[in-house]
């Protein structure tokens, strides 16, 4: 049996001071009690599972062990996920995405496939071809990833060189990789774990170029897992992080596959080779504005799991004394140290609150396509866009945050720390690269800018620059809905200076292309702002909306964090609002103490705050970060595990150094 340890007092008396019903939160944040219990009764199955515990800690294990333990445990995840749902509901996405961080303590190599490959199927496969490919799929008969992104290019897809002919004799596509830049690169899984892929290719009938379309590919033999003939993949090597991701590469030659394994909801090629195009071009990247969209909840996600470690550390830590003769302080009694973290726990409700608003609208709009409409598809694509820019950068930044506010122990592996930092860093780059997604924001906002001026009616998110320019500037006042009226003021004022720097440009002769890198900067900086604006608007909306229905105890908390991210941001970006807005020297100063007030009021819920994310200490990973706070007998426990520490003299002593030593005493 395992031995329950005492919880740390600190902790015990930080939990007394909570101030609102913890489950209640629980519950809010997964979006209702069923959904909360359904994911604890199956995270309780699996902490049951023998077989998922790691003898070693995987951190000690090579590349290779690494790779076979991460597949290993992925069967049996997948496994008891099964006999879970055959009892049970269909676990929701979100549950088991979170279970998943207990057993692979990495990225599983499996991740594309339910993440990219199945939604893709779904999303781009006509009816039949769903038939076909989904009940294989949703059973893992064949397990697949997407692979897009190529050595030469993953930014610029139209220039994707993947080559896919038509043979209307065969009826037949012919895949080939014409030069070393056309190979896939980067696709998780893809070196040596999946069977089945998406290939996004340059199709060609007769000649012609019509443009890029995924294809489903068979690249290994069911059997064998040997490469199938024309293929060539392997692994790309060690990353900065995502150690078990499994990212690979593809090559092909002549390789030939059927008519019908090109995925045409959108767009078909007929048996004669005719090209028929589909309602907008653009919904061949469908699977791509809905990761963008999931990854605005991965980013709460992994800014709550950063708070949790954090948050706990500095309650258990103490250092140095805010007086003589007085015991030394638990850090997080240091206003510095509550600067850190506070936003931290703030901006992943942000995130989770603007999830759930876009999320709606993506469904909304998928739900439009189904029946040819689709006048929102331009705007969710804006937001979706911006959205992931921006929470994937700040979870980033706050994640680093949170390890620095660790001190030392931040820097260990066993903090778990330093593997979050990965999951997030990467984030910012894949699907779709943060200042790439900017710009296509960016791009929205100008003509949104140009319908504004000319008069024209504009879509919700966007709607605030009919009013910027209709209105004088609201007087200014400290509360959070106009601070909030200041941020899209903020946004306004630099699509405005942004449109009018092209616009000069243009004026003094350039092409538009050239006008619009000459004033790239400021778009960069004037989607950053709409993103504000939004994340903001949107977060006080859902708070506004949620509070009415939970207790006033909680209410009141939500209100502290959703008013202490507007205040931080104002703060952040007084010298924009200054530019832009009415407010005053005097309004930042009331706000300066505003802030610190909040941070006051925050402080005794603060753990209360982090236990509310309900992640579990297998979850979590940490030595700083566990529920009962053993931060220094886990470090110590942690360290005993090292192979290092497994015999008391190493072989390296006897080979290399004492012959050095010996050499260096003559
Ligand atoms: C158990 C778990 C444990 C741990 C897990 C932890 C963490 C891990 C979590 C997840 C990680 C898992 C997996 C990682 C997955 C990563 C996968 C990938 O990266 S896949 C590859 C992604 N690639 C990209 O995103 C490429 C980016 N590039 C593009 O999207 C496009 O090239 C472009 C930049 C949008 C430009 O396209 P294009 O040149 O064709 O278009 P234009 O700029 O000319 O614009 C034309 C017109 O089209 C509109 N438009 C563009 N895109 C879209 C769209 N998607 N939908 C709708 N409309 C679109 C654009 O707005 C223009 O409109 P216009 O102005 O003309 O009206
Ligand atoms: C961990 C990880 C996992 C991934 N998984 C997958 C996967 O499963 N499948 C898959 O297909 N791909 C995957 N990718 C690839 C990923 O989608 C691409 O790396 C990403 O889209 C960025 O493209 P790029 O590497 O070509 O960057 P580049 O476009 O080469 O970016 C380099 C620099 O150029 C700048 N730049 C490029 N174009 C412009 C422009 N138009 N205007 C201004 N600046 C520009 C960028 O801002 C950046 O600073 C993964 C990547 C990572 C890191």
């Amino acid at each position: 049996m395992a031995t329950v340890h005492k919880i740390n007092e600190d902790l015990v008396k930080e939990r007394q001071k909570c101030t609102f019903n913890v489950q209640e939160l629980t519950y809010l944040l997964d979006g209702g009690e069923e959904v909360t219990k359904e994911r604890r009764e199956f995270e309780n199955i699996l902490r049951n599972v023998k077989e998922l515990q790691d003898e070693v800690p995987e951190v000690y294990l090579s590349h290779k062990e690494r790779y076979e333990n991460a597949v290993r445990k992925t069967c049996i995840l997948q496994n008891v996920r099964n006999d879970f749902e055959k009892k049970r509901e269909v676990l929701s996405p979100r549950n088991i995405f979170r279970a998943g961080y207990a057993v692979i303590k990495d990225v599983s190599p499996f991740f594309l496939h339910n993440g990219m490959f199945v939604p893709t199927i779904i999303g781009q496969g006509t009816p039949e071809q769903q038939a076909e490919w989904l009940p294989k799929a949703k059973a893992m008969a064949i397990i697949g990833t997407y692979a897009q992104t190529e050595l030469g290019h993953g930014t610029f897809i139209r220039g994707l060189e993947t080559t896919a002919t038509y043979d209307a004799k065969t009826e037949e596509f012919i895949l080939n990789s014409p030069k070393v830049t056309s190979y896939k690169w980067w696709p998780g899984g893809l070196g040596t774990t999946v069977n089945h892929c998406i290939t996004v290719a340059q199709l060609y009938i007769n000649g012609k170029k019509y443009g890029i379309h995924p294809f489903i590919v068979q690249i290994r033999d069911l059997e064998t897992h040997k490469p199938l003939p024309g293929i060539k993949v392997g692994e790309i090597g060690p990353k900065m992080g995502f150690a078990t991701a499994n990212n690979g590469f593809l090559g092909f030659q002549n390789f030939r596959i059927p008519r019908k394994n090109m995925l045409m909801k959108n767009a078909q090629v007929l048996k004669d080779g005719t090209f028929v195009k589909g309602m907008n071009e653009k919904l061949t990247y469908g699977t791509m504005v809905m990761v963008r969209v999931n990854i605005v909840s991965d980013s709460a996600f992994h800014t709550a799991m950063a708070a949790t470690i954090a948050v706990r550390y500095a309650a258990v830590r103490h250092q140095s004394q805010l007086k003589a003769k007085e015991p030394e302080v638990q850090i997080i009694d240091y206003l510095t140290q509550q600067h850190k973290l506070f936003i931290a726990i703030a901006t992943s409700h942000a995130f989770s609150n603007t999830y759930t608003w876009l999320y709606q609208a993506y469904l909304k709009v998928v739900e439009d396509l189904g029946k040819q409409k689709q006048d929102h598809l331009p705007e969710l694509h804006a937001l979706s866009c911006c959205l992931k820019a921006t929470s994937s950068r700040d979870a980033g930044v706050i994640v680093e945050q949170c390890r620095l506010a660790c001190g030392g122990h931040g820097y260990m592996a066993s903090s778990n720390l330093p593997i979050i930092y990965g999951y997030t860093t990467a984030a910012i780059t894949y699907e779709g690269e943060h200042t790439v997604l900017l710009l296509q924001t960016a791009r929205y906002l100008m003509k949104a800018w140009m319908s504004a001026l000319e008069g024209k009616v504009l879509a919700p998110s966007v709607a605030y620059l009919v009013d910027w320019l209709k209105s004088d500037k609201q007087r200014w006042q400290n509360t959070p809905e106009v601070i909030v009226k200041g941020f899209q003021h903020v946004a306004a004022g630099k699509i405005k200076d942004a449109f009018d720097a092209i616009q000069k440009h243009v004026k003094a002769g350039k092409d538009y292309e050239d006008a619009w890198n000459l004033a790239s900067v400021q778009l960069i900086k004037a989607s950053e702002a709409h993103s504000r604006a939004i994340l903001c608007d949107g977060y006080l909306r859902e708070t506004v909306r949620t509070s009415s229905s939970v207790s006033p105890s909680l209410a009141k908390v939500l209100n502290h964090l959703v008013q202490l991210y507007i205040v931080y941001w104002t703060l952040e970006t007084a010298g924009d609002l200054l530019v832009y807005s009415n407010i005053g020297k005097d309004d930042i100063a009331v706000l300066k103490e505003k802030y610190e007030e909040l941070l006051a009021l925050i402080r005794p819920n603060a753990v209360g705050l982090v236990d509310a994310f309900d992640i579990s200490d297998e979850i979590l990973q940490s030595t700083l970060g566990s529920y009962d706070g053993r931060v220094y007998e886990r470090l110590m426990e942690e360290a005993m595990k090292s192979p290092l520490n497994k015999e008391p003299v190493n072989q390296s002593f006897h080979k290399y150094l004492k012959p050095f030593i010996k050499k260096a005493k003559l």
